[in-house]
């Protein structure tokens, strides 16, 4: 996340770290939300054929061992059948991770809430992007979770010519566009925003942001729009 702030720790408790083996060592590459006891939502773009996978959840900060970690072996991976790699401008940049075993729910690792089917944030939400993300274009990674206020624009908006115009499709959200955004390293993680009851949603699954810099202005950071995917989620957590 690019000009974001150290989150407060555990503040969002859904949030995962998708970890990738590399010889003896494992290393953050994904964000993800946790929306079932033994499921992680996350980027169909973060899975890549061959490699090894565990996610951590309850984690803050990445270089110290705090005691509220619980790391879990990834039992199955369903990449949503309509993500193609060399088509990100489709969307349907989601997948699923089944957990070899479900973590213990307390204040430092619990479940998301997910919006309705259909269910479009309006133009000036106020959501919040959470990851370890690079803190800016070919950047560190931070050790700390970080978050930033991250203004829903609306799709009429950021279909502009001059934003990111048809690249946009309904099935995405599309958030910041200003100094602060996504980068490197946040990919699947949640877009979090607080509902009219208080409640906070995860709405998006953090999917893209410009290929120059991270925060280039006019481009804002595009999620996968979850309450588009409703029934391919509950169907896929049903059946295996
Ligand atoms: C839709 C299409 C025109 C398009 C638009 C933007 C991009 N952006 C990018 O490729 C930039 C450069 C490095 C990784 N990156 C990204 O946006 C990566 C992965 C993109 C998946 C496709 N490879 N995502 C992220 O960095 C983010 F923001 F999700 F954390 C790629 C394709």
């Amino acid at each position: 996340i690019v000009n974001g702030e150290d989150a407060r720790a555990h503040s969002w408790p859904w949030q995962i770290s998708m970890q990738v083996k590399h010889g003896s060592r494992w290393h953050h590459t994904c964000g993800g939300t946790l929306i079932g006891s033994r499921w992680v939502l996350t980027a169909g773009h973060c899975v890549w054929p061959g490699d090894v996978y565990r996610v951590v959840m309850g984690e803050h900060d990445q270089s110290v061992q705090e005691g509220t970690e619980q790391i879990r072996d990834v039992l199955r991976i369903l990449v949503h059948p309509d993500w193609d790699i060399n088509m990100v401008a489709a969307g349907n940049d989601l997948a699923l991770l089944k957990l070899d075993k479900a973590p213990i729910m307390n204040e430092n690792v619990g479940l998301a809430c997910l919006p309705e089917a259909g269910e479009i944030p309006a133009h000036g939400d106020a959501c919040f992007i959470s990851g370890w993300g690079n803190l800016y274009t070919h950047g560190p990674m931070p050790d700390k979770l970080q978050q930033a206020l991250l203004p829903v624009v609306g799709n009429s908006v950021c279909r502009q010519s001059d934003w990111w115009g048809m690249v946009v499709k309904d099935t995405m959200i599309c958030a910041g566009g200003g100094e602060v955004s996504g980068c490197n390293g946040d990919s699947g993680g949640p877009l979090n925003c607080k509902g009219a009851d208080g409640k906070w949603y995860v709405q998006g699954v953090t999917s893209f942001v410009s290929s120059r810099v991270c925060n280039e202005v006019k481009k804002p950071t595009v999620f996968t729009r979850i309450s588009a995917f409703t029934d391919w989620l509950s169907n896929t957590m049903l059946y295996y």
